[in-house]
């Protein structure tokens, strides 16, 4: 007897990936369970497939930083200083990424590349070991949304999130949809698609110092004059990151997709004030936020 649940949930996260540097992404999870039927006549309650195994696919993945640990451009260090606190050292093709976060940010996974087949081996050994002696089979089908138009991948933090959104490298593959006097405009769109491809999105408040970053020996002594520095407190701990200004825009507000909207609504209004925009930003999958100005 086979049972599904389709939309299970959506993992929003963001990757290391050696030619696009750190990216954000945001795949549909799907589930189908192969088993015997229980005392209740079920292969699995719904209500347990809909809470225990999102439970532990967002344990796992969600709002984390994926890290191919066979790829040997990755290193990661424990800090000595801050309890529970890791290191990570990410040179890519568009220069390095250093990272200072809570070792719950990140999820190490013994793969070259982090693609879907890799995450998708990786949460499946996971949850076989939580499922009942009834459930034999699990697969997992882990897919981007279909989007006809633009979109842009961006990693970013939200310090202010008591939840795992504060994480400062979590990402998500968005929509965007820009309306100029009432029409949408694909020429904008694809604007805001190519300047929000694989970018990191940096909010002007958590600028540091170099002498006040915390980061690994391995980063202080790789840091060239063209990273740029950002830290926070949050309640799961300290977070620093150094990104290459060539991939990074950083913005005068924090990254809610709401300030985000009214932040592309303001450069807009910058470039043709007498112009009416309307932007309907998404974040990852089916939620969004719209503003106008
Ligand atoms: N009003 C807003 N709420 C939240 C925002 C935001 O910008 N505006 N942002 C976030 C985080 O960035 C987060 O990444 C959003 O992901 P989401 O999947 O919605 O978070 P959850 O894990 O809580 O939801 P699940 O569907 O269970 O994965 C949070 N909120």
């Amino acid at each position: 007897m086979q049972l599904f649940v389709n939309d299970l949930t959506v993992i929003d996260f963001s990757y290391c990936c050696a030619s696009r540097g750190i990216v954000g992404e945001s795949w549909i999870v799907d589930v189908l369970l192969d088993g015997s039927l229980n005392e209740m006549s079920m292969v699995l309650d719904f209500a347990v497939v809909k809470k225990q195994i999102k439970a532990i696919i967002d344990d796992a993945v969600d709002h984390k930083l994926l890290l191919p640990m066979q790829e040997n451009t990755i290193s990661v260090e424990v800090s000595e200083n801050r309890p529970g606190h890791e290191f990570v050292n990410f040179t890519s093709k568009q220069g390095g990424y250093y990272l200072q976060s809570p070792s719950c940010a990140f999820a190490k996974i013994d793969t070259k590349q982090i693609d879907i087949a890799s995450v998708t081996d990786y949460l499946t050994t996971i949850i076989l070991t939580h499922l009942p002696k009834n459930v034999q089979g699990l697969t997992l089908n882990l897919r981007p949304e279909v989007i006809d138009g633009a979109y842009y991948h961006y990693t970013h933090g939200l310090k202010l999130h008591d939840g795992n959104c504060q994480r400062i490298a979590h990402g998500h593959r968005s929509k965007i949809h820009i309306y100029k006097n009432g029409q949408r405009s694909a020429a904008l769109e694809d604007v805001w698609s190519l300047r929000w491809q694989d970018i990191y999105l940096a909010s002007e408040a958590d600028r540091i110092s170099l002498s006040d970053i915390e980061l690994s020996a391995t980063a202080m002594a790789n840091l060239t004059p063209d990273h740029q520095l950002f830290s926070y407190f949050a309640p799961q701990g300290r977070f620093d990151i150094a990104v290459p200004s060539t991939i990074l825009d950083v913005v005068d507000c924090d990254s809610t997709v709401e300030l985000l909207a009214d932040f592309i609504v303001r450069q807009l209004k910058k470039q043709s004030p007498l112009d009416e925009f309307k932007v309907v930003a998404f974040e990852g999958v089916a939620k969004g936020a719209i503003a106008n100005g």
